[in-house]
């Protein structure tokens, strides 16, 4: 029997019986400051109903000036046109209603027929145009959000999707915000329609007898109450919701993910995924249930107040007609112009609150686009030294965002033109990290990483980038064709007789890709496609080299693991191609600074220079003969590598790999 202190206890693997995540997940920090707005008073949220409409028209008008106008025109007019045929009815009755004999008083309100008949006629065709001209203006307001969205997003600093708060707000402010900026075009043509209408029946019933307006207004701001009240307690729900509907979608993408495919067959994990969807799912029902009813009760509540506050109204009509203040006449055009009041009130309501609904998610698009331009590097209209002669880091540490310990930490370094630095260390040490420094992807947390003598952070990011090829650790697949897979290092090439594209095909190995490919070059990698291919890993990966090769004017060459994937004559090819791509053709050899993250030592013995990394700490560097005599981690992890190799007992490993070069 396992005691409780057996000696496996604590590497037992954790769980807190949740799959994806853990159970007590903390929310995104936009979300903790939606809580507050959420619990913000109705009248400090009504106030930002305008904001969000100045957004939308604001929107609109930039996509579309000319029938954004002609939108508002249009519904304006229909609005005009109900109110017009609300006060004919109201004539047509008050004249039929009044003594006399009845052919007299039909022919009496013959004109005011007339005119209900033009009214409604006309609104109807107000009302077409109205739907032709918002179904124009609607996907044009949606295209342009998207791109200023887009755009906004394209620019961010490549540290802000390590944010997981950013990503998640990308996710909500995205998707969700851009259909709200579209729905919006719809809530405010409708409000403001609604609202012309509902000031042509209050005015009838003012003018009618003024006792009617404040009467109808107790029914009004009972709905208005419950509307806000509701879309607010559903908002609330949401925000409760929100970090276990992100692992809800974690768990659907991953029961159908190709990726994560062959695992999640050959795991059987399909029933485990599908039990914690289940039980995710439990409490996210559940829950939302609870809101909805508890949307019911005030919805009921709201129209409770309003049924009374219409009765209130209708006691208010009898005692006018009982005490002879309003004839009888003008009782039925009262009793027109309340019905329409109520309803015009209705359609006003479920729009605002449409609005009010939506508000919360532009709210997070506008978030996001403030956000967005927080995260950009500010343009400073300086440019990075060309082809810099020396890279320097000085005391350099960093720390990802979120993170409890530094990757890197104080780290000084100096590579110069021309050198290929091999940087190794055990996994997680930080070498991928420090390319990222070294090529100004990520800035420092402290210290200064220089370019010839200037501080990175101070020049604009693409002049660093456009002299800097990276060759991934896990390269990123396009869903472009084979050869676009590789183009895309240098879209803007000039090298007319083909002879870079050449170098880099062969250099890396991805001719033999290429050639095997079903549809030659033109191949789309990617199963997303008809007719799309699949690569293998190391296939991909031969790309990626052809693309960092490709990239032929960069002065700084990250291969990172360039061979993880590659067998032994594939990866001998590449980094003979390396050492080549370093050199770039040039005379002097100092054409590009080539940093080889690598775990496999045999093939590093020719670099100039080898650093060591452990903890985020450069613990040595030198030339490999410097390192094995140093005795330290370089030549532990070396001896390690060449041991299988050794074939006869008591050979040194240092000799046997000697061999491999
Ligand atoms: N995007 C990230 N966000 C937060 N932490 C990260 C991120 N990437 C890496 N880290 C952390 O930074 C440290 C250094 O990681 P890095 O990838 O630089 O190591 P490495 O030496 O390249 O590892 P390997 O040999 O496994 O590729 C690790 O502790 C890792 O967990």
């Amino acid at each position: 029997m396992l005691g409780k202190d057996n000696g496996h206890r604590e590497s037992a693997p954790s769980s807190d019986g949740a799959l994806i995540g853990v159970e007590d997940l903390e929310p995104p920090r936009w979300a903790d400051v939606d809580q507050k707005v959420a619990g913000a008073n109705l009248w400090q949220t009504v106030r930002e109903l305008p904001t969000a409409a100045r957004l939308v028209i604001g929107m609109a008008f930039e996509a579309a000036p000319g029938r954004t106008l002609l939108a508002g025109v249009v519904q304006l007019a229909s609005g005009c046109a109900s109110a017009f045929g609300l006060f004919a009815t109201a004539g047509v009755l008050t004249q039929l209603l009044t003594a006399g004999p009845t052919p007299e008083r039909v022919v009496a309100s013959l004109p005011a027929i007339v005119a209900v008949v033009v009214a409604f006629a006309l609104r109807g065709l107000l009302e077409s145009a109205v739907s032709a001209v918002q179904g124009v203006l609607m996907p044009l307001v949606r295209r342009a959000a998207q791109d200023r969205l887009n755009a906004a997003v394209a620019e961010v600093e490549l540290l802000a999707w390590d944010d997981p708060d950013f990503q998640e707000l990308a996710r909500q402010g995205g998707y969700q915000g851009v259909q709200a900026v579209e729905s919006s075009v719809r809530s405010i043509a409708q409000i403001s329609s609604a609202l012309v209408s509902l000031a042509a029946a209050l005015t009838t019933a003012a003018v009618l007898n003024p006792w009617l307006l404040p009467v109808l207004l107790v029914p009004t701001a009972a709905e208005a109450w419950a509307s806000m009240r509701a879309a607010k307690q559903g908002y609330i729900s949401f925000l409760s919701l929100v970090t276990r509907r992100m692992r809800l979608s974690v768990v659907e993408n991953l029961l159908v993910a190709r990726d994560v495919g062959t695992e999640r067959t050959a795991l059987t994990l399909q029933e485990p995924l599908l039990s914690e969807h289940r039980r995710i799912a439990d409490q996210v029902t559940t829950e939302a249930i609870r809101a909805e009813h508890r949307q019911t009760w005030t919805r009921l509540i709201g129209r409770a107040l309003a049924g009374v506050g219409t009765g209130l109204a209708y006691c208010v009509l009898g005692v006018l007609l009982y005490t002879a203040a309003m004839p009888l006449a003008i009782a039925g055009a009262a009793v027109i112009a309340m019905r329409a009041a109520s309803s015009a009130l209705s359609t006003t309501m479920i729009s605002i609150n449409r609005l009010y609904e939506h508000s919360f998610y532009l709210r997070f698009y506008t978030q996001l686009l403030g956000e967005s331009a927080n995260r950009r590097r500010p343009a400073t209209g300086r440019k990075a030294p060309d082809n810099p002669h020396t890279i320097r880091l000085e005391n350099v540490s960093f720390t990802y965002p979120g993170a409890d310990a530094p990757a890197l930490t104080g780290i000084d370094m100096t590579l110069r033109r021309g050198e290929i630095v091999a940087v190794v260390g055990p996994n997680g040490c930080g070498k991928t990290t420090l390319g990222k420094l070294i090529t100004g992807l990520v800035p420092p947390t402290e210290g200064t990483v220089l370019w010839d003598e200037v501080d990175l952070t101070s020049v604009d990011a693409t002049s660093v980038y456009s002299q800097v090829a990276l060759i991934d650790q896990n390269p990123a697949r396009w869903p472009m064709t084979a050869d676009t897979n590789i183009r895309i290092g240098n879209l803007a090439s000039a090298d007319p007789y083909g002879i870079v594209w050449d170098t880099a095909l062969r250099e890396s190995g991805a001719d033999e890709v290429r050639d095997k490919l079903p549809h030659g070059p033109d191949t789309v990698l990617s199963r997303q496609f008809r007719r799309g291919h699949e690569l293998s890993g190391g296939s991909w990966q031969r790309l990626s080299v052809a693309r960092g090769i490709y990239r032929d004017h960069a002065a700084v060459l990250i291969a990172d693991e360039p061979t993880a994937a590659l067998d032994a004559k594939a990866e001998a090819r590449v980094f003979a191609g390396l050492q080549r791509a370093t050199k770039n053709g040039q005379e002097d050899d100092q054409h590009r600074t080539t940093v080889l993250v690598t775990h496999r030592l045999a093939n590093i013995r020719h670099a100039h220079r080898i650093v060591v990394m452990d903890q985020g700490r450069v613990t040595e560097s030198g030339t490999h003969e410097e390192l094995m005599a140093a005795d330290g981690l370089y030549q532990e992890l070396f001896e390690i590598q060449a041991k299988p190799y050794a074939t006869e007992p008591g050979e040194t490993a240092w000799k046997t790999v000697q061999v491999l070069d």
